[in-house]
Parts: structure tokens; sequence; C-alpha cells
């Protein structure tokens, strides 16, 4: 049998930010934001950590399970609660997975995609038969509210599935995961401070995120665009029944631009960023949990989805799966 998806959950903080309680802290509009990324409100953790988020998250998966039976945990984050201990190994404390291992996946907003990957690989190896994997972030952990550029952009939450071997179709049927570390400045957040005595490197207080996103909007277009186009043409038989694009949620102009350079129908592209805004490694699991909880997406195996990360890194990685 192979790995299937077979639950999705979501949590995002309570508290809600339209764009017009940003303009009151800083110099924006509700106009410019929504002409521009499509954003209308995010969620922001005051009180919450990135850990407590996918811990919600992980109890929503294993709620009707014997948490026993749990062989990991991955999360995908790049705003973990520490360095160490990884954030997946808080969540696998809080909710008492004791026979799970446990590891954080740090590639941005491609990390849902390579998290899920690997927990595929995982399963396809025949040592582990259950898992858990969880994007979760608290962004606004890590941005320069000062900075109107990047602090409208972003939006903290998690959502996440259990994947286990149980279906008697495969269903993850084409994959590509790639990286490009010469962009790698393109994105940055939280570079750690050198503090040994014979330290002979400055430490940077470099520690807000900061984005050139000039650079990633041509990234994706050019990049991430040839890296969908070549996996559907290498798989032509089942890009014609491909149903719907989840791709990153970063900017829904990004998504009419994606759909114009795949020649993909901007139709099949689902978006939510509106709700949320940018929340990295997390948008596509809420992405998935909003559209499995509205109907449009029925986990019965059925339909064939596209899940597109790509992000900080720079780091992006395509699925095609039958959901
Ligand atoms: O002036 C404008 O229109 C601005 C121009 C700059 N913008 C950007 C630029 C880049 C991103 C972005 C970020 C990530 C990281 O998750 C991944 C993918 C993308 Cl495309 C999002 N917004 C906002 C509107």
């Amino acid at each position: 049998s192979f790995p299937k998806i077979t639950k999705v959950a979501k949590y995002v903080p309570e508290l809600v930010i339209p764009n017009n309680q940003l303009s009151e802290i800083m110099d924006t509009t509700d106009d410019w934001i929504t002409s521009r990324t499509g954003i209308h409100q995010r969620h922001i953790a005051t009180s919450e950590t990135t850990s407590q988020l996918a811990s919600k998250v992980a109890k929503k998966l294993v709620a009707t399970l014997d948490v026993k039976s749990i062989d990991f945990i991955i999360v995908a984050t790049m705003t973990p609660d520490y360095t160490t201990p990884s954030t997946a190994c808080l969540v696998q404390q809080e909710i008492g997975a004791t026979n799970a291992f446990a590891l954080d996946v740090s590639a941005a907003c491609s990390g849902f995609v390579y998290a899920l990957s690997t927990a595929e690989k995982f399963l396809l190896s025949g040592i582990y038969k259950k898992g858990l994997v969880i994007g979760a972030e608290t962004m606004s952990n890590i941005l320069n509210w000062q900075d109107r550029s990047t602090a409208v952009l972003f939006g903290d939450g998690a959502a996440g599935v259990l994947i286990e071997t149980t279906a008697s179709d495969p269903m993850f049927l084409a994959e590509k995961l790639q990286a490009d570390g010469s962009r790698a400045m393109a994105l940055t957040a939280r570079k750690l401070p050198n503090n040994q005595p014979l330290d002979v490197l400055s430490s940077d207080e470099q520690s807000f995120l900061a984005m050139d996103g000039k650079k990633i909007f041509d990234f994706v277009l050019r990049d991430v665009s040839g890296q969908i186009v070549t996996l559907l043409a290498n798989n032509s038989e089942i890009a014609q029944s491909l149903d719907y694009v989840l791709a990153h949620q970063a900017n829904e102009r990004i998504l009419d631009a994606l759909a114009k350079k795949t020649k993909i129908a901007r139709d099949k592209f689902l978006s939510n960023v509106r709700y949320y805004g940018n929340t990295s490694a997390a948008s596509i699991p809420l992405l998935l949990a909003d559209k499995v909880e509205d109907g449009t997406l029925t986990l019965t195996g059925k339909q064939t989805v596209l899940l597109t990360g790509f992000g900080g890194g720079l780091t992006f990685g395509s699925l095609l799966i039958k959901l």
C-alpha cells in the first residue's frame, strides 16, 4: 500500500489585524495592500509560540487516534521557538507522541512541500507507517514593524496533515525539489550573532526579516514557473487531469503571473492569502485545510493537485499528487 494524506487540520491565533489597523501604526493604506498583494487581514500570535500553534494542529490530527501510533513528527518552519530543541520535539512532548521521532525542516516557504516529500520517503521505506507533517509560523516575531514594505505582507498560523501508508493506489505521482543558494540573500531573517571570544567575524545585527521583493518576484516568474512547466510536461498524462494548483500564498498578483507563465487556467489556482497574509511554511497546508473544509477538495483520491512552494533559500518545490 501507498502513503496517503488522510486528515488535515489548521489553527490560527485569534487576533485578526485588518489592513486599516496597520495604517494606524505605519505609513500604508488598505488600498495599497489589497491592490498590490490581495491581503485584507492577517492573524497575529500575541502570546502563542510557533510550537504552540503547531501543537494545536497536532492535537486535532491525532484526536481520533492512539497517539502512540505516530512514528514521526515533521514541522516545517522558519520561525522555530529555539535552534534546539526542534519545534517538532516540543510538539511531540505536548501531544505525548512518545514513539515518534521529531525533526524540523528549514526551507522557508517551500518548507511544507519539502517536508511532505520527506515524509513520503519515510513511509515508502516501509520502516514507518504514520506521521504528522505540519507547517507553522509566527512571522510576526521576525518582522521589522517599522518597515511597511515587509510588515504588511506576513501573518502567523499553522496547519498540517496526517500521512499514513493506507492507500491502494499511489497518491504521490511526481515531484521536483530544487534550491538556488546563489540568491540566498534575497530573503533573510534572524542571522544568529557570533559571540565566542575569538570571534573575528563582526556579529551582524541583521535580525529582522529582509526581502528583495523584485528579485523574488523574478525568481518565481522565471525559475518556479519553469519548474512547474517541466514537471507537467514530464507527466503530461497526469497534467491533463490537473484540477487545482495550491501554490505558496505570498501574493495574489504572483498567482496571476504564474497562471499566465504556466498557461494553467487562473481559476485552478486556489487562494486564501486575503485572510492570512503570507504565512510562509503554513500557507499551503492552511489552503489545503480551508479547501477541504469548504468541500472544494474531497480527500477521496480522485482530484489531481499540484502543490508548489517557493521562497527563502532560495528554495522551490512542486509535488503532483492525487488527493
Ligand atoms: O510593490 C509591490 O507591489 C510589492 C512588491 C513586493 N511584494 C512581494 C514580493 C515578493 C513576495 C514573495 C515572498 C515570498 C516569501 O514567502 C515568496 C514569494 C514571493 Cl513572490 C511577496 N510580495 C509585495 C508587493
